[in-house]
């Protein structure tokens, strides 16, 4: 057994030459990490000595210690009566914390995220608002969805109307699911559990990152435990909550395989790849807000080694941001769709999130055979100035229209409305995703979950009915009209090779499909 350290002795390695952390009452020698660390050496060395377990936990999946760190840097166990409780830096900034917002007191999702960031960490709010650059994205994707219109129709009987769609494989009694989104912990103790536990007692999908802070197999019992307790009127008891596995692709195909594999003899219902982050976004917030950390702690180093590749003289070293694989490609399909469907006919869905132009759904649905694209700029955390994906998806409607018959489109980015709910699905999606609601929701925790997917079921159930229709099936382009946001859709694809996406390039693939 490894001897016991005394926390005087650790509190000695606290620099580059030598870096040791604790966590979880065990004591790790981090030195030769500290530039592989993909959240960067210097809040490594921040924390160098000294006890950095309330940092640690709700930002790092579970074992991404034991995966990421030989075992020979596992240098044992800490008498806890030596280790002082020392304070961490801390940056704060003027957040209106003025008075608390009670959850009934919220009327839609914007009241939801006021409420919540007035109890939330700094840290976390950071985290979840921060968005790519100039926040361009993320500013197209509320606007745009403004720039849709509603048409109503009325006398008609709407006294009761049908919510349910089949998404992805499974029956959900309403037309959204809960998108991934990492570190729920650091909001709230039970973290994911409580949007797996939402998706249970509501009946909707819930499809937890790669990163989830709590594991997955924990996930699915809960979410299987939530679902023995509730029975919904004409749903099967395979229907009704789900789990869809988010997969990021690592830099190691022997990782990606192993989570693969995880998720599927889990019993999660779909695989969906996140294919828009070769690099992880610029997020100027995030990164303030480590360098306020670390000058807070006297580290000035910003200004010299920050975002320095590990290694630039190793071309298989990661680049600049690159925390997932960067190699990621279309020919990297079939061995991820082999691993997940392993010869078996009943293997659930592949959809493919993070799709912002009509070439790549047509690259994916004609060309690869994808069951399923998700539009999505990733909440406008990766690509300055993307398109939202409701843009996306009338550029599919416009040179892609057979695409919306063939496979199934899903969308994020801004949706907070009911309204927004109908204008995607009246426009061909089969159903729509949130991201920082539900994220916003977990601080305050099962309750806050409920009210979000409440909130949103009450507005799409009375949009449909100021709309004349009493079932989603009944929506289509008449009920829109988008005729603004078609004057900003480009005339043709410009791809250089006019013919490469074009009709013709979509009738060869499709004959030699
Ligand atoms: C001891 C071994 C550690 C390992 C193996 C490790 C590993 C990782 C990994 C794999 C990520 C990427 C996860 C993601 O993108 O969601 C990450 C991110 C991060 N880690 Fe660690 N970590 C360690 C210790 C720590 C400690 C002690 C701290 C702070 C006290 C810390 C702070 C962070 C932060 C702030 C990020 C986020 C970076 C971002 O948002 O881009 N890590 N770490
Ligand atoms: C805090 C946060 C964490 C996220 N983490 C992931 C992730 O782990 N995997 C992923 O595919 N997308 C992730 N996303 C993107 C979301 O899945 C989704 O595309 C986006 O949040 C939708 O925009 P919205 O927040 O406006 O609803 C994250 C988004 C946020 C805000």
């Amino acid at each position: 057994m490894a001897k016991m350290l005394n926390g005087n002795e650790v509190a000695q390695h606290a620099s580059r030459d030598s870096c040791w952390v604790i966590v979880s009452g065990k004591v790790y020698d981090v030195t030769e990490y500290l530039d592989k660390h993909p959240g960067g050496p210097q809040i490594l060395l921040q924390y160098g000595g000294k006890d950095a377990t309330a940092m640690y936990e709700p930002i790092h999946p579970p074992g991404t210690i034991e995966r990421s760190l030989p075992k020979d840097k596992h240098l044992g166990p800490v008498d806890p009566a030596t280790v002082s409780s020392l304070s961490s830096p801390q940056v704060t900034r003027d957040l209106d914390k003025t008075a608390r917002i009670p959850l009934a007191h919220c009327m839609n999702l914007d009241d939801v995220e006021k409420a919540a960031t007035r109890i939330i960490p700094h840290s976390a709010y950071v985290y979840f608002s921060s968005a790519a650059d100039s926040l361009g994205s993320l500013a197209n994707n509320r606007q745009d969805w403004k720039k849709v219109t509603l048409r109503p129709r009325v006398m008609r009987n709407v006294r009761r109307v049908d919510m349910t769609r089949v998404m992805l494989g499974t029956k959900s009694r309403l037309p959204f699911f809960i998108a991934p989104a990492a570190r729920a912990r650091l909001v709230h103790e039970d973290g994911e559990l409580c949007l797996a536990r939402g998706a249970a007692r509501r009946g909707i999908p819930y499809c937890p990152s790669t990163y989830s802070t709590v594991p997955h197999d924990e996930l699915m019992q809960c979410l299987t435990a939530e679902k023995e307790k509730v029975q919904f009127r004409n749903f099967a008891p395979e229907d009704g909550g789900t789990l869809w596995f988010q997969l990021y692709v690592a830099h190691e195909k022997e990782r990606t395989l192993e989570l693969i594999a995880m998720a599927r003899d889990l019993g999660y219902k779909a695989l969906v790849i996140t294919v828009d982050t070769p690099v992880v976004g610029k997020r100027e917030e995030d990164e303030r807000y480590r360098a306020e950390l670390a000058t807070a702690s006297g580290d000035n180093s910003v200004l010299t080694e920050w975002y320095k590749p590990a290694n630039e003289d190793d071309e298989n070293s990661p680049p600049l941001r690159g925390h997932h694989s960067s190699t990621l490609n279309w020919d990297d399909l079939p061995w991820i769709r082999e691993a997940w469907r392993q010869g078996r006919q009943d293997a659930g869905p592949i959809a493919i999130k993070g799709i912002q132009t009509a070439e790549d759904a047509a690259l994916a649905v004609h060309g690869y055979g994808v069951d399923a694209i998700y539009l999505s700029n990733h909440g406008g955390r990766q690509c300055d100035d993307a398109p939202s994906s409701i843009r996306t998806l009338l550029e599919i409607r416009k040179f892609y229209p057979e695409l919306l018959k063939k496979a199934e489109v899903y969308l994020d980015g801004g949706v907070r409305r009911g309204a927004d709910v109908i204008k995607a699905l009246c426009l061909g999606a089969k159903g729509v995703a949130l991201g920082r609601p539900f994220m916003y929701s977990v601080a305050m925790g099962d309750e806050g979950v409920a009210r979000v997917i409440q909130l949103l079921s009450e507005e799409i159930e009375t949009t449909m009915r100021c709309m004349g229709v009493t079932s989603l099936d009944q929506l289509n382009p008449s009920y829109v009209n988008t005729k603004l946001l078609e004057l900003e859709i480009p005339d043709r694809l410009a791809t250089g090779d006019e013919s490469e996406y074009g009709e013709a390039w979509v009738k060869g693939l499709k004959a030699r499909l």
